[in-house]
């Protein structure tokens, strides 16, 4: 087995990093971050003001970074303070406040980097919170997912996350299984029962009660993905029904061309967007229908990717004219998806009506003039409930929401019923004991208390740079 090494073997080896924290562009603040044992000490060799090496711990201070070559000053600033252990990274921090210009905050982390700190990797002030144990690895993603979120549910959901209630019932478990494991030496020590055989009873049900609690947080991963992501809606017809003109409405936006052209949306358009509370990822696609022509005839495919992806089809008809051999393909193409059919531009002459339509589809049918916004708060209100039917209300529920957690989770699951497997068949306990190690190494994984240095490092690097 491989030796782990000690925290303080750990912390040795860390120096001191630094990175540009905030968005590189003009704003009006910059912040340059600093990490580990020396940041107090590189951090006064080049500002003038306060002696930060006496100062107390989480205070802020005025002054001016200089560069200590030629005492010219670099920029007018405020400098936090704050000493470990209870840091973001558990270690020393110095956060340098600059004037938001990409050419000060460079020169002030050129400085830095001069005076003995290194330039910090992406994700590693995380990567550092998770080392020195503050967090573990579901915290550090939901700390990424606040920062990637593109709706308010999505970020609910990741500071849900960050709360730790994830990382607790996954202990829970292992704890569990450790539990168990323990018990195998008690039950030597009782001769009068066949202690291999108590053992493996031991083992099964633990295996069963874990996969139970396993089972439930699979169970929430569809709706902890769909959160997270977005539902994701495309909205779908034959030219010229009104699809980027919805796209516009919902988004409140013009971020699609419309045109009384058949055939202006060339290309799938994607915006992120919350209907009435209801996370969606909207996909704007070209008209389908048969064409000759070379370019539309890609975005046509595209539109079909987009169906074929979609957890939620907007299905647009143009109610001024009568139901095209096209209409009804689509209305036979997307029958399987979850759907609601809108029947547009009722401010026109009516020429197809909500009965005819009824008579082909049991979906929800909406009429509407997007045009004249008419009818278009029943069209997200019948969006609304179709997502929230089916659903709990999930404010205070955990949630699994990666696609590394269900992995390892489901993985998890299959070593425990393996354990069950062999104990059924008389497979002899110490080796059904290997799966039952196993299950709890995965799960390990998902918190990282037992993932491998590589898996840390791959995950921390997808991180942005300074976080
Ligand atoms: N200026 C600044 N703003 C920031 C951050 C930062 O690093 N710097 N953060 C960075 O992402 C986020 C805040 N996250 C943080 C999480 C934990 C601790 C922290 O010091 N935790 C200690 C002590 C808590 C306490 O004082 O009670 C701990 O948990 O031991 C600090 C920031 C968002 N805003
Ligand atoms: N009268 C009327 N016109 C509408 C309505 N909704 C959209 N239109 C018009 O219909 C035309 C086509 O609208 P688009 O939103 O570009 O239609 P589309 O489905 O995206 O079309 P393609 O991208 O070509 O597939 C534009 O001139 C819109 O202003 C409506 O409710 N009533
Ligand atoms: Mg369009």
């Amino acid at each position: 087995m491989k030796k782990e090494k000690s925290m303080a073997q750990v912390l040795t080896e860390f120096d001191t990093i630094a990175a540009i924290s905030t968005p590189i562009g003009e704003g009006g603040i910059s912040i340059v971050r600093m990490s580990g044992e020396d940041a107090i000490k590189i951090a006064n060799q080049v500002f003038k003001g306060a002696n930060l090496a006496k100062v107390d711990t989480h205070t802020i201070h005025y002054g001016h970074i200089i560069n200590p070559q030629n005492d010219q000053v670099i920029d007018e600033v405020m400098v936090t303070v704050l000493r470990a252990p209870k840091t973001f990274t558990c270690e020393d921090i110095v956060e340098i406040n600059c004037h938001g210009g990409i050419v000060v905050t460079n020169k002030i982390l050129q400085l830095l980097l001069s005076s003995g700190a290194r330039m910090a990797d992406p994700g590693e002030f995380t990567k550092r919170a998770f080392v020195n144990g503050r967090i573990d690895l579901t915290q550090a993603e939901s700390v990424m997912d606040i920062v990637r979120a593109k709706t308010d549910k999505a970020r609910q959901v990741a500071v849900k996350q960050l709360e730790g209630g994830l990382m607790h019932q996954i202990r829970a478990m292992r704890q569990e299984i450790l539990d168990t494991l323990a018990n195998v030496e008690v039950n030597i020590d009782y001769p009068e029962y066949d202690a291999d055989q108590v053992t493996a009873k031991q083992m099964s049900e633990t295996s069963q009660s874990v996969i139970n609690k396993i089972n439930h947080l699979l169970k929430t991963s569809q709706q902890g993905t769909i959160l997270r992501n977005g539902l994701a809606t495309a909205i779908v017809g034959k030219p010229n029904v009104g699809k980027s003109s919805l796209l516009n409405y919902l988004t409140q936006s013009d971020k699609a061309i419309v045109t009384d052209v058949a055939g202006t949306t060339r290309d799938t358009l994607e915006e992120y967007v919350s209907v009435q509370g209801v996370p969606l990822k909207l996909i704007d696609t070209a008209g389908i229908h048969h064409t000759e022509d070379k370019v539309e005839k890609i975005g046509v495919e595209r539109s079909q990717q987009a169906l074929e992806k979609a957890d939620l089809v907007l299905l647009l008809l143009d109610s001024s004219k009568e139901l095209s051999d096209e209409d009804k393909m689509l209305i036979k193409l997307t029958e399987p998806k979850k759907r609601i059919i809108v029947l547009n531009k009722t401010d026109l002459g009516q020429k197809l009506s909500v009965d005819e339509v009824k008579e082909l589809t049991h979906s929800e049918i909406i009429s509407t003039s997007i045009l004249k916004e008419k009818n278009l708060e029943e069209l997200e209100g019948a969006i609304k409930e179709l997502f929230f039917s089916g659903i709990e209300n999930s404010n205070d529920q955990v949630l699994v929401t990666n696609q590394r957690q269900v992995a390892l989770l489901k993985k998890a699951k299959g070593e425990l019923e393996d354990v069950i497997d062999a104990v059924n068949n008389d497979v002899p306990v110490d080796i059904a004991q290997i799966d039952f190690n196993g299950a709890w190494d995965t799960l390990g994984e998902i918190t990282g208390d037992s993932a491998p240095d590589e898996l840390i490092n791959q995950l921390f690097s997808q991180f942005c740079l300074g976080k």
